[in-house]
């Protein structure tokens, strides 16, 4: 393989030179890509420009990651958090059926429990939420009455997820815990009844609060809440958040506001962190982190679980419904989600029902493979999104008719099957779309996601093949 070409010059946050073969124009604006997505130096084959074998470049990061990962290699999650979170706690995670800690798990634990800032980046589905959990059960004082962790979401839906995940875990000591006072999880999330919460923060603070960031927002304008008595922030999907022109601007004030209280630790997390060197950088540099917050980051060279299938069909626009319908029927899902792609403006003037519902019109009439075809969107209001995903949780079989509001954090681990409606408009939205399944840590069971696309978009998967470093088969129905 030769020649070398240092990519130093051109794109200067890459400290390594990377070894390539075949300096063609394509092929160097794919090596670009590759390099802002993901920060590493890659090495190319002559014959291909798929990576054959990547490296990250801040050996002092991974070091970190790599002494963690030794230390915890063949521990138990008890064992990993024996002396920092209380047996009453770690009982009630082994009773929830978490023994074996994920990879994540593994080699983020003993750094946050170290003290230090961290981002966690790990694939979706890896076990981020109990992560950052077990940190925060490992520093409350249940017997201080202050809001001691806040966790920030990008949406209601996650939100509701995540505090069902905190109580379960923090479920009422049992009476040999007696000296234990229980711990109290929150949920201040948009659409919420914040007078209720108001009386409850006056009244008796809770020790852990979920929110998302216009809710908390208005609580910390009103000095309902108060930073200084946080030991942990945790950003979930903060890549997202930062993306969102809603929430960016006041999740810039709260991480400000934060990095000049005393005592603190911050937590990031998100499977996907664009250009995560630079993302460190400004966090240090603005003072979101210490200087010495650490990048775990598991499996970078796989950002999506080995146990998914990616296919793709092709067909015109106006086979899309009947292709989708060929693909149910082949694949005969227990459950899946479809995802369908926003309506635009130039469609919503021209007077067309939203694409959600006509599919789903169309589903509930030609379908008649599954139980319940259920719909979640942005555009319905809290109490029916709630109403749909109360309904998915119950179980049984489904088809979830979704726009991109389900593809961020949303846990639904029986879903072996996702369908691009429409491709998603990003690599990084293919990612967490697919992400939706395979969300079973230790099982090999294979699951799919197909994109239904036009002959136009080949290129389009193309490019989010090579930038998330996956293969796509054609299907011929
Ligand atoms: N140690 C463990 N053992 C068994 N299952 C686990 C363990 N840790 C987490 N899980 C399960 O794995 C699933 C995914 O976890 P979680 O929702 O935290 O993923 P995530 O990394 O936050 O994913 P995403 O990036 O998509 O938000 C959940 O169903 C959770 O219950």
């Amino acid at each position: 393989m030769a020649p070398i070409i240092s990519a130093t010059q051109q794109l200067p946050q890459v400290s390594h030179a990377v070894l390539y073969s075949k300096p063609t124009r394509t092929g160097f604006s794919l090596l670009q890509s590759h390099i802002l997505y993901s920060n590493r130096a890659l090495f190319y084959s002559r014959s291909s420009f798929r990576p054959l074998k990547a490296i990250l470049n801040s050996p002092s990061l991974t070091k970190v990651a790599d002494d963690a990962k030794e230390k915890g290699e063949a521990l138990t999650l008890r064992e990993i958090c024996l002396g920092r979170v209380p047996e009453h706690l770690l009982r009630r995670v082994e009773e929830v059926g978490y023994a074996v800690p994920t990879d994540v798990q593994k080699q983020a634990l003993p750094v946050l429990f170290s003290g230090r800032d961290c981002i966690l980046h790990a694939q979706t589905g890896s076990g981020k939420t109990l992560a950052y959990l077990l940190l925060i059960f490992s520093v409350i004082n249940t017997q201080r009455s202050a809001v001691q962790a806040l966790i920030v979401v990008p949406t209601r839906e996650l939100g509701i997820q995540v505090t069902k995940v905190a109580r379960m875990l923090a479920a009422t000591p049992t009476e040999n815990d007696a000296e234990q006072k229980s711990c109290t999880v929150m949920a201040l999330l948009d659409g919420g009844m914040l007078r209720r919460h108001k009386s409850w923060l006056k009244a008796e603070p809770p020790t852990i609060v979920v929110a998302t960031i216009a809710s908390l927002c208005q609580m910390l304008e009103k000095h309902l809440l108060k930073l200084e008595s946080m030991q942990v922030l945790v950003i979930d999907e903060v890549d997202f958040m930062f993306n969102s022109s809603k929430q960016v601007s006041s999740l810039r004030k709260l991480l400000t506001s934060y990095s000049s209280c005393n005592s603190h630790q911050t937590v990031f997390a998100s499977a996907s962190i664009p250009q995560h060197n630079r993302f460190l950088y400004d966090c240090i540099q603005q003072k979101w982190t210490k200087r010495d917050v650490v990048h775990v980051h598991i499996n970078p060279i796989e950002p999506m679980p080995t146990c998914l299938q990616h296919r793709f069909v092709i067909c015109s626009k106006k086979q899309r419904h009947q292709t989708l319908l060929s693909l149910l029927q082949s694949d005969a899902p227990k459950s899946g989600i479809i995802f369908v792609g926003e309506q635009s403006e130039k469609s919503k003037k021209a007077g067309n029902g939203p694409p959600t519902i006509d599919l789903v019109d169309f589903l509930k009439t030609s379908y008649g493979g599954c139980s319940e075809i259920l719909l979640l969107e942005e555009d319905m209001n809290f109490n029916s999104r709630a109403a749909s995903l109360s309904e998915v949780r119950q179980g049984g079989g489904y088809l979830l008719v979704a726009t991109d509001i389900a593809a961020r954090g949303v846990d639904l681990p029986e879903i072996t099957h996702i369908y691009n409606f429409d491709l998603p408009r990003t690599a990084v939205d293919y990612l967490h779309r697919a992400g939706r399944t395979g969300r079973k840590p230790f099982s090999d069971e294979k699951c799919n996601v197909t994109s239904i696309i036009m002959p136009e978009e080949r290129f389009v998967l193309q490019r989010y093949e090579n930038e998330l470093m996956f293969n796509c088969e054609e299907l011929f129905l």
